[in-house]
């Protein structure tokens, strides 16, 4: 089972949709339930009994067939509840490690049907989405709430962290002082970031409205991180032999372990085994010139690669202007990018 389809079903299941809503009902009223989340033949082949019932689905149809004894069906789209009190009996040979009937049958109803089931417990409060054999506890919204804020929390420090890696990064830029290490401490800090910001986002999705206050947060939090993974491609693939093999995105299947090595992330980027962390590095500056400087990408484009950033900044607006595409008002426009660059650069190295 795909991590999407789990989001999927997770997102249908995030407080303000209307099977949430029913389910919450369910949950209030002390009754339990075992809904299939889709109609097929085989979900067919494995029901017996029960009643047709086909009406819309709404909260309060399903709160009211959940009194029925067995289980609720619904349409693919969910849009419909095609069955009710109906038993299920799916082969008791597939396996299961659930004890009680309903989850047994919840469990097994979804391997052999490849149907998601979701089950309310009467006796523990719980409600439980069965998919391809793995139970997934669907959490109150409060729980959820409390550990995407500690996530927001962690990201909050590793964007910080970033932010001094990125911060040194410029300075070492204007310098042409870069060497890999201070490329892979940035690569890990970014990859480290980018996985607490997709684990938020996943909180967010299952909060549903509830996760409004938290989206917000987010977005606000994750903005350094967009875009930043392509400049930083633009800046240094060429440092390498097949400049396609420099991606940050190479990491995102290292194991913590993994990311925590200099030589593997370094050789995970194309730098080769053992590559020598020392080894200076040149940046082309489409990172300076479009976040520090805040050019625009157009006119960062005319500027590099063709003319590093040192021979920029000893540029006159005279000769910037020489340089194709660039009338009077882009190569003031240029120095004054170019002066907030400096001046970036020169307060993070008074501070170092
Ligand atoms: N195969 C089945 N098909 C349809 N409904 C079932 C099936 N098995 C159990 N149920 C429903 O689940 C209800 C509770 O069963 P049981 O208490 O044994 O399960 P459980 O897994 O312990 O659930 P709970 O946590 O809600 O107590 C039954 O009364 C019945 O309505």
């Amino acid at each position: 089972m795909s991590r999407t389809t789990l989001q999927h079903y997770m997102k249908l299941l995030a407080p303000g949709t209307p099977l949430r809503a029913g389910i919450d009902r369910i949950l209030h009223s002390g009754t339990g339930a075992l809904i299939v989340l889709g109609f097929n033949r085989q979900v067919k082949q494995v029901s017996s009994g029960g009643f047709q019932i086909g009406v819309d689905f709404s909260e309060q149809a399903l709160r009211e067939l959940a009194k029925l004894d067995g289980a609720i069906i619904v349409s693919n789209d969910l849009s419909r509840i095609v069955s009710a009190g109906v038993h299920l009996v799916p082969p008791g040979d597939i396996p299961t490690a659930e004890t009680g009937t309903r989850h047994r049958s919840a469990d097994r109803t979804a391997q052999a049907t490849a149907v998601p089931v979701v089950t309310v417990s009467a006796s523990m409060g719980t409600v439980s989405l069965f998919i391809a054999g793995r139970r997934h506890v669907v959490e109150k919204a409060s729980d959820v709430i409390s550990r995407a804020n500690q996530t927001l929390a962690a990201m909050t420090s590793l964007i910080n962290r970033l932010q001094e890696a990125l911060d040194q990064l410029n300075s070492l830029e204007v310098a042409e002082q870069v060497t890999l290490r201070d490329l892979v401490a940035v690569a890990h800090r970014y990859e480290l970031a980018r996985r607490l910001s997709a684990e938020t986002e996943f909180h967010i999705e299952v909060l549903g409205v509830e996760g409004r206050l938290l989206k917000m947060q987010h977005a606000e939090l994750a903005a350094p991180l967009g875009g930043l993974s392509t400049l930083i491609a633009s800046d240094y693939a060429h440092n390498l032999d097949d400049a396609q093999e420099f991606q940050l995105e190479n990491l995102q299947n290292f194991t913590p372990e993994e990311l925590m090595n200099n030589h593997l992330v370094a050789q995970r980027l194309g730098f080769g085994p053992d590559a020598y962390l020392e080894t200076p590095l040149e940046s082309v500056g489409y990172r300076m010139l479009t976040t520090v400087g805040r050019l625009p990408r157009h006119v960062v484009d005319l500027l590099v690669p063709k003319h590093s950033l040192q021979e920029l900044f000893a540029a006159s607006v005279g000769e910037l202007m020489r340089i194709e595409g660039i009338g009077d008002r882009r190569a003031r426009l240029i120095r004054d990018a170019l002066l907030r660059i400096s001046e970036t650069a020169f307060a993070r190295s008074d501070t170092a």
